[in-house]
């Protein structure tokens, strides 16, 4: 039942075990310089996601990673693992994102808190956010930025040498998921779809660069050595840079709230408004779970709508058949008719599946022991999810490297384990922001895909993908956007 691997240890009786039960220590493990020599002589360092296809293929089903967590790359362990989740889950260790907080007085949000106060803030957070029916309140907004970003897709093509080329779409894109998520978060618009991007959005954008690029250095660098090299320093001015720009949105609009309330008016508005005026939550824990909210829903959007885009560009019947999809239905509907539609989502359910933009999740059980697959785990034990891998198993999809919406068209056929793709985690810490990155996804193809014929630059040459920490194209990815009609 564990695949091709070999996870064939003797059952024996060892320290620990209970009942018999096989141990970790008979688990295949890699060891910690083998781990250090694929990254760096077999060069798996930045494609850490293809590194989990080839211990798959080694180790099987579940094994002991060379960083002293356990790695489980099968549905059917994944299920196993995620139905003993804790009352509060845990993903593992945050402190690289409170420690700026904790200098500043500014609270944790949905990603860093943990425990009883985790669960509060994830049940205000959850409301007005992680039902479809509630997503669906964003969907003016979104349609906005979405004309918008339309727009600037047409201005591009038409001023490029061909007359239809958008060239670099990964940064088109994430111009519009940071316009989109800011316009529901902060209620205002910030201009990343302008000509020219305003010089304190540019500055927040370069702070969230800088946070990021610098991580992995802080990462694995001691503490002692924070003075002494650059990275430190960088890290936490991304960190303000993120915060200055995040707080004077969120004061800006308190005060109108505040002088609404003054002048008696109804106060009404979307989300910011509603955390702001509806819940227990303090300033500082709004500032915290604004600015989380905002860094996990840039990237991840962005580059699915990315992959989604390179797909459909090399698979045009399955394209034409969203665009007969789409055009069957009215110019501008609204979101609730988009969300409705069966091949659209398909579309995006298997983009996610063969590129899940997060690769690798992880949780650690505090509460509990655990049994997975035979093997006794005591509590605290580190387990690492091998999504990649798992998605692309060809067990649970036939044909993995196929792009097929329709494996998900609920038309009667047989779906796939219910764990073979789970791109939004899973349970009560799965992704908050699910239903809105969905909307806003839906909304953008949709316009996108009714407008134009979508074809790859041949001089891009073959895309692969890296990991940072979200998996990204290889290069610069170029499209055609053929006008329809033409
Ligand atoms: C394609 C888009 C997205 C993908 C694939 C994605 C994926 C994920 C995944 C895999 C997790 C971990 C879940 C788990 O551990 O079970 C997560 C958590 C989270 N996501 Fe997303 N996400 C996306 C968009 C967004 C957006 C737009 C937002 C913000 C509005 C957001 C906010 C968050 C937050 C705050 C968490 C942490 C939740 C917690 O720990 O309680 N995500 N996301």
């Amino acid at each position: 039942a564990l695949g091709s691997g070999s996870v064939s240890a003797p059952v024996q009786e060892r320290a620990g075990a209970k009942e018999g039960l096989r141990t970790v220590k008979d688990l295949p493990k890699v060891g910690f310089l083998k781990l250090v020599y694929r990254l760096l002589v077999h060069g798996y360092y930045n494609r850490m996601h293809e590194l989990q296809l080839y211990e798959k293929a080694l180790y099987g089903g579940i094994f002991r990673d060379g960083l002293g967590t356990v790695a489980v790359n099968r549905a059917e362990l994944l299920e196993e693992v995620l139905r003993r989740d804790d009352r509060f889950p845990v993903r593992g260790d945050m402190s690289l994102w409170k420690e700026y907080r904790d200098t500043k007085g500014i609270g944790y949000g949905p990603f860093t808190e943990e425990g009883e106060r985790w669960y509060r803030l994830r049940s205000a957070l959850n409301r007005r956010m992680l039902l479809p029916k509630e997503s669906v309140l964003y969907g003016p907004v979104i349609r906005d930025v979405v004309r918008d970003f339309t727009h600037r897709v047409q201005v591009l093509r038409e001023s490029s040498p061909t007359g239809d080329m958008v060239q670099d779409v990964a940064n088109e894109l994430y111009r519009f998921s940071l316009e989109g998520i800011a316009s529901i978060l902060f209620e205002t618009r910030i201009g990343c779809l302008e000509q020219q991007i305003p010089e304190g959005t540019q500055e927040f954008i370069n702070s969230i660069v800088q946070m990021f690029s610098n991580s992995p250095y802080v990462i694995v660098m001691p503490k002692w050595s924070r003075p002494l090299l650059p990275y430190w320093r960088r890290y936490n001015a991304g960190w303000e840079g993120i915060f200055t720009f995040a707080q004077r949105l969120i004061d800006r609009k308190l005060e109108q709230i505040e002088r609404r309330v003054d002048d008696r008016e109804q106060v009404q508005g979307e989300y910011l408004t509603y955390l702001l005026s509806n819940t227990d939550m303090s300033l500082q824990d709004v500032y915290g779970s604004v600015a989380e909210l905002l860094l996990a829903g840039v990237d991840t959007t962005s580059n699915t709508l990315t992959w989604a885009l390179h797909l459909l560009s090399l698979n045009p019947e399955a394209q034409d058949r969203l665009h007969r999809e789409v055009s069957q239905i009215q110019p501008d509907p609204p979101a609730e008719e988009i969300t409705r539609l069966p091949y659209l989502k398909a579309t995006i359910k298997e983009t996610l599946r063969m590129y899940p933009v997060v690769p690798l999740n992880a949780r650690v059980f505090s509460e509990k022991d655990v049994v997975i697959a035979g093997y006794h785990f005591p509590k605290k034990t580190p387990f690492t999810f091998h999504h990649y891998a798992i998605s692309l198993d060809e067990q649970t999809f036939p044909a993995p490297l196929s792009f097929r919406p329709e494996r998900w068209l609920r038309d009667g056929r047989v779906l796939p384990h219910p764990f073979g793709s789970i791109p939004f985690g899973f349970g009560v810490r799965g992704c908050v922001g699910r239903r809105i990155a969905e909307l806003e996804m839906y909304m953008a193809l949709f316009q996108l895909v009714r407008l134009f014929e979508i074809r790859p630059d041949p001089s891009v040459g073959e895309v692969k993908s890296l990991n940072r920490t979200v998996l990204v194209p290889d290069r610069k990815l170029n499209l055609h956007f053929k006008q329809r009609g033409d």
